[in-house]
């Protein structure tokens, strides 16, 4: 039986996964595209034409990096509003300022100004009541440890060869974040709490927790 009408999952949902690089966005994001009948909406990663040079020089790059994630970011809500929902998304728009953009301007590796037009356009063109927030956001989390043997282990050279340090900052911000984060529901998961990629059964129980969430939610509204 279909996964979505067993646990009732409105088949016009937006479901957003967060969390910090390497933690299992997209390997969420396959799994529970691929037992809800979701479409998918990923992150360009390989096809990004300013994230090696990112890597490499962050002060000359940070500014172009923010812009090119934006708009790849909002086609793909575009995209998303055009087939009426249905969709799992591999990371929020909301993490671009939240996480990224922040922690460049704050660690001086962004400039002022740039920071500054950079947030005057992700607020004009996010923070508006068109903008169409998800359904629901589900954040995953785990030990600093954890998340570096991921990153170790998938093999992107630019974030092997990115100091610990930079992983740690990061790590510590989303923590911040989540846990002030309020811009639609949220559902946490600890990633050793699941193993989707060994047992390809485990996504259920996150299925019914999935559901539970979104009709409590849906409850509460009434
Ligand atoms: N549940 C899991 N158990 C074990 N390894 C995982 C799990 N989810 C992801 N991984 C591994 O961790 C690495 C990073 O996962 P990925 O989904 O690409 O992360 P993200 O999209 O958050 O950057 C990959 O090598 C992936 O195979
Ligand atoms: N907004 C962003 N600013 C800087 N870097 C970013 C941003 N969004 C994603 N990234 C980087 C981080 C990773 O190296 C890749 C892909 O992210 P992942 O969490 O592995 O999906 O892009």
């Amino acid at each position: 039986m279909n996964l979505r009408n067993k646990y009732d999952i409105p088949s016009n949902s937006v479901i957003t996964i967060a969390g910090t690089v390497g933690v299992g966005k997209s390997t969420m994001t396959k799994a529970l595209a691929n037992a809800l009948g979701f479409r998918t909406s990923f992150e360009k990663v390989d096809t990004n034409p300013y994230l090696d040079r990112f890597y490499a020089d962050f002060n000359r790059w940070s500014f172009h990096l923010q812009i090119y994630f934006l708009a790849e970011r909002f086609k793909e809500q575009k995209k998303i509003f055009e087939y009426g929902g249905g969709f799992i998304q591999d990371r929020s728009i909301y993490e671009d300022t939240g996480i990224f953009a922040k922690m460049h301007y704050e660690k001086g590796t962004m400039d002022p100004v740039d920071y500054e037009t950079y947030t005057n356009l992700f607020d004009a063109m996010v923070m508006t009541p068109y903008f169409p927030h998800p359904n629901l956001l589900i954040y995953l989390e785990g030990s600093l440890d954890d998340i570096i043997a991921r990153i170790q282990e998938r093999g992107r050279p630019m974030e092997q060869q990115t100091p610990t340090s930079y992983w740690e900052e990061m790590h510590e911000r989303y923590e911040k974040w989540i846990n002030n984060f309020n811009a639609c529901p949220v559902l946490r998961l600890n990633i050793n709490e699941y193993d989707i990629v060994d047992e390809e059964q485990s996504i259920e129980p996150i299925i019914e927790k999935i559901s539970h969430f979104i009709h409590q939610t849906e409850l509460l509204k009434k």
